[in-house]
């Protein structure tokens, strides 16, 4: 009887809270929870096929949809049970429901359509092509408003190629940042990483903080009140994008003054940056882990070069209010383009806004989730398509980040086929002005006061 009981008796499962897994967020010690497990993956970070870096960002955390999105499914799995350590009894942000029908298949069938005609998702030369362009024209605008004597004697000149370098640098941030902090361009750390870091450099603000709020918060949790950092709110807020925000007088009509205010964009993630990583190292509900070295030397070194090329190198050429207005101007466009494309997929009209029941729980399956919170337009366009940096395939965009942009052509069939199988609906919009109106009529109708709605 005593043998028999001492023969059976498993070890006890240990628990973690979400707070204690919180504190295991370091390289020498990097625990991660993935579907209510936890792993630690201390001694495999440095082997990771996908690189240190990102799993330095992952740890701490529940990182089920990050795992799912970025690995085919069930791979990555037999490596995970050697690291087993217990399981996880409570949770920080919303949960989802195990992988549905719909999800499966049309991972699935994505994944068929490039083993079947033997395409690499992260490999093509249109990539480069578009690299080649936007350096080119943001080197030639710098380069021609600064020191083409020609360009510097008449001052409309110098604001055109300010124009032009400011739509260069929104390139930058919808093309080698975005494709680099998704992994969506070859198989090597390495180029992503130093593709994130042109966002630092030329752009003065930081690809980390772009990660957390971008990869890991609003990939994850779109649209999701309290979850999804991009449409974090204050009450009272400057705008009223969601349902669930209390109305007061000063939103009605804000579709007229709330597009202006786009324009400091680029201005305020530059300063948030540094609360976000070194006084609240938080991005809202989005924690952020211990800085590595490789991040902090690429935050300090990127602030410090983009205020050298943009303030200091121009000051010792022209007048300070010729520097001010040229900076102003290239500001102004990088922001507004980048603003107007983000809000066009997602702060619309018609799109849902899914809220977790009382315990967190998100009672839709993740991949279903990201297309109805999300919104595509103007597919046949190629003009649209290059300079939006595909998010005109915002859908496909959310479904498989690691796959190039440049196949999204080619896969939203299989995804706009599936969708209609399962029943599950395709918001699409013929132009990006539709898509842009639907953003401003959004604005309008979470203006008025809402018993005095009208729905047209
Ligand atoms: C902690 C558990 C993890 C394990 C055991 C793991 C394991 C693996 C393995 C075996 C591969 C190579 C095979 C494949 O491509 O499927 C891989 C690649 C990769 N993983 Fe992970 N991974 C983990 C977490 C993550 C997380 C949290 C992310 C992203 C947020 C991620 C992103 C990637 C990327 C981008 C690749 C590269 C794929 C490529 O070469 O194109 N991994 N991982």
């Amino acid at each position: 009887m005593l043998f028999n009981s001492l023969a059976v008796s498993p070890p006890p499962v240990k628990k973690f809270t979400w707070e204690e897994l919180a504190k295991h967020n370091t390289p020498e010690d990097a625990f991660i929870a993935i579907r209510g497990n936890v792993y630690d993956i201390t001694k495999f970070i440095k082997n990771h096929p996908g690189g240190e870096d990102i799993l330095l960002l992952a740890i701490g955390k529940d990182a089920t949809q990050a795992f799912e999105t970025y690995h085919e499914l069930g791979k990555p799995d037999i490596i995970l049970k050697k690291y087993y350590v217990g399981i996880l009894t409570s949770n920080e942000l919303p949960t989802f429901p195990e992988i549905s029908d719909f999800h499966r298949t049309v991972k699935k069938r994505v994944e068929e359509y490039f083993e079947k005609n033997q395409i690499d998702p992260k490999n093509r030369i249109d990539i480069w092509i578009r690299y080649s362009f936007i350096f080119g024209a943001f080197i030639a605008s710098y380069y021609a408003q600064f020191f083409v004597e020609y360009v510097v004697d008449q001052t409309w000149l110098q604001v055109i190629c300010a124009a032009v370098m400011g739509f260069s640098l929104a390139q930058i941030g919808l093309n080698q940042l975005h494709d680099g902090t998704h992994f969506a361009v070859t198989h090597n750390p390495l180029i992503w990483k130093l593709l994130g870091a042109t966002h630092d450099f030329f752009n003065g603000a930081s690809n980390l903080v772009w990660q957390y709020q971008h990869s890991l918060g609003h990939h994850i949790y779109t649209n999701i009140e309290g979850a999804d950092p991009d449409v974090v709110t204050a009450d009272p807020d400057i705008r009223r994008i969601k349902p669930t925000q209390r109305w007061y007088s000063h939103y009605l009509n804000q579709q007229f003054f709330v597009p202006i205010l786009y324009g400091f964009l680029a201005f305020k993630v530059r300063i948030q940056d540094i609360n976000i990583l070194y006084i609240m190292k938080s991005n809202d509900k989005i924690r952020v882990n211990p800085l590595s070295q490789w991040h902090t030397m690429i935050f300090w070194g990127g602030k410090l070069f983009f205020i050298f090329y943009r303030i200091i190198i121009p000051l010792a050429l022209i007048p300070a209010t010729k520097v001010l207005t040229l900076f102003v101007v290239a500001d102004l466009v990088t922001s507004y383009w980048l603003a107007l494309t983000f809000q066009a997929n997602h702060v619309v009209d018609e799109v849902e806004w899914p809220l977790p029941d009382d315990k967190g729980f998100i009672n839709k399956d993740w991949a279903e989730m990201q297309v109805v919170t999300t919104q595509d337009y103007a597919h046949d366009s190629f003009f649209w398509t290059s300079i939006v940096g595909s998010l005109n395939y915002q859908t496909v965009h959310h479904l498989f980040p690691q796959v190039s942009q440049h196949h999204y052509r080619d896969i939203t069939p299989i995804v706009k086929a599936t969708c209609k199988e399962f029943g599950i609906r395709f918001y699409y919009r013929d132009t990006f002005w539709d898509a842009f109106a639907s953003h401003i009529n959004h604005l309008r109708l979470l203006g008025i006061r809402p018993t005095e709605k009208k729905i047209n």
